[in-house]
């Protein structure tokens, strides 16, 4: 039995300094390959973190069944991802994978008059005051100073014995998420009073979705018009502001082949990089590769399809040949310790081919996942699929990868956009792609419209209480921007009706 290490942080798997939490777990069948190096550097904060994962029901091993959250003092659910970490390097994490996706809490402790100061205790126990009752009636009072005192002396502990510190207003971020409901703030609409995610017409989904906004990329590289590069960094750094935490900025591709990204360099250099975003870029090749690492890239996606047609017609190559080729940008990507991610073009239909075999979508994937990427993005190029053919896609990747690693990258060429997101999302998917303004669609997918807006899939999640970290109407005013900037019309249904409904109210407040 080998000995594997879980690691359970914040949004930006990059950054192991921002690192919340850590749960030692014992895996049968993990490498054990620099394992031990991490958690000789973090075994204080194991120690430190265990009673928590115990009273959470996730110290364990993956193989056996977990027990439920504990009640009635499950601070209400949060989806975190969890990666068993393969390889670091110093402090960054170059290859991670396996990931899983659990709803948590983040933490119980019992009560007593005036706080409980025996914190950390080996001897947690759940408190069940109000066992039998109201949860929300009963608990409210005693969550909230248990959720505030429980998250300070977590924080306290953590950093005095690991030296890890919470970034600037991560503490902040998990003090509502921690006691949602029982602080008397809002409920979520899907969830139960402990604030656990109801199912949804029989699918439980995700309490929080990463969006992956591909606009720079995916929405740019068709368009006919040359655009200034001063508006490409603009549009990413609004993007940015507005609370996107993943953003393709661009494509180191040839630019005798999509001219419209020829200035990537530029763009990666010019923008104000965030500390919590990820910038990932396009490259298909090599050459796209070292071009990106010299531009500061710290993040590439490679892009193989499921079609043969379409693999010849975008990166003119066979399937086989990309493998061959990807499979060795990834090596090289991991050796300058940069994260991958993957793609699958055609994973549902082809412009040229038709109706492509799920199982052809799921092979691709898998082998780029075997590559090291972190996750495989499974594109409806052409915006063909409908929620069956795409559900039909996801369970035969679930066969070989595991849902957390799986995203879904649907164009909205027939509409089915956002039926095909909330699809993946009943399938337990967290991670969206999706376009400000539903900009894009391929160079080599004729009459391939953009991708689901950003806009769009955002509001859907708010619809159900899912987290996503992205305000609206800065999302509108980007949308709004982008728009002017390229002399079109918004893609998205939800921009267009919040700037119709921001006129009409200035209208009558003239
Ligand atoms: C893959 C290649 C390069 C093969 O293109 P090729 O012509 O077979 O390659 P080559 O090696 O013969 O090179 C041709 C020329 O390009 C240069 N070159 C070669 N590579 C690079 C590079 N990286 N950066 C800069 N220059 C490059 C190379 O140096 C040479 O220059 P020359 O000697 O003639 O002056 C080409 O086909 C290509 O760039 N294709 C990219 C097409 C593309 O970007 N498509 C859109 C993205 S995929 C997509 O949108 C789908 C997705 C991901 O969103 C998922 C979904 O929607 O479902």
């Amino acid at each position: 039995m080998n000995l594997a290490c879980q690691i359970h942080f914040d949004d930006d798997m990059r950054h192991l300094h921002q690192l919340i939490k850590i749960y030692a777990c014992r895996k049968e069948g993990q490498p054990v390959a620099n394992i031990q190096e991490v958690l000789d550097v973090n075994e204080a904060s194991v120690t430190i973190a265990r009673p928590w994962c115990t009273v959470a029901g996730l110290f364990q091993s993956l193989t056996e069944v977990r027990e439920d959250t504990p009640m009635p003092f499950a601070v209400a659910g949060q989806t975190r991802k969890k990666y068993i970490i393969e390889k670091m390097a110093g402090e960054k994490i170059v290859s991670r994978k396996q990931g899983i996706t659990t709803v948590t809490c983040v933490g119980a402790r019992p009560l007593s008059p005036g706080g409980d100061a025996s914190f950390p205790a080996d001897q947690f126990q759940v408190c069940r005051k109000a066992e039998a009752k109201e949860v929300g009636t009963a608990c409210t009072e005693s969550c909230q100073s248990a959720c505030k005192s429980g998250i300070g002396d977590y924080v306290a502990y953590s950093q005095k014995f690991s030296g890890f510190a919470l970034a600037t207003g991560e503490e902040e971020r998990m003090a509502p998420y921690g006691s949602y409901n029982l602080l008397g703030l809002e409920r979520l609409p899907f969830t139960d009073s402990a604030g656990h995610l109801e199912t949804f017409l029989g699918s439980e989904l995700p309490t929080s979705v990463t969006i992956v906004e591909v606009g720079p990329r995916d929405g740019l590289q068709n368009e006919k018009e040359a655009i200034p590069t001063s508006t490409k960094v603009e549009l990413i750094d609004r993007l940015g502001r507005a609370g996107l935490s993943v953003i393709e900025a661009t494509s180191f591709v040839s630019p005798k082949w999509v001219p419209q990204l020829a200035d990537s360099a530029e763009v990666l250099q010019q923008i104000s990089k965030r500390p919590n975003v990820r910038y990932p870029v396009l490259t298909p090749n090599l050459k796209g590769l070292q071009r990106a690492i010299t531009a500061g890239a710290q993040e590439v996606a490679i892009f193989a399809a499921a079609s043969e047609t379409f693999s010849q017609q975008n990166i003119n190559c066979s399937i086989a040949e990309s493998l061959k080729r990807f499979e060795e940008v990834a090596d090289a990507a991991k050796d300058a310790q940069i994260a991958i991610r993957g793609y699958v073009s055609c994973a549902v239909g082809c412009p040229y081919e038709g109706a492509i075999a799920p199982a052809a979508a799921a092979d691709v994937a898998a082998r780029l996942m075997e590559f090291g990427c972190y996750e495989v993005s499974m594109g409806d190029t052409n915006g063909v699929g409908t929620p069956a053919t795409v559900a039909a896609m996801f369970k035969e990747c679930a066969k070989a990868i595991p849902v957390s690693a799986l995203a879904a990258h649907m164009h909205d060429t027939y509409g089915q956009g956002c039926s095909n997101v909330l699809t993946a999302l009943q399938m337990g998917i967290s991670t969206i792609d999706s376009s400000i303004a539903g900009l894009g669609g391929c160079p080599y997918s004729p009459g391939a419209s953009g991708n689901v807006a950003t806009e769009d899939v955002v509001y859907m999640l708010s619809g159900f209480g899912i987290q996503h970290g992205v305000d609206l109407d800065a999302l509108v005013d980007t949308s709004a921007f982008i728009c002017k900037a390229l002399g079109r019309t918004s893609g998205s249904h939800v921009a267009q009706a919040v700037l119709g409904a921001r006129q009409r109210q200035s209208a009558m407040a003239a």
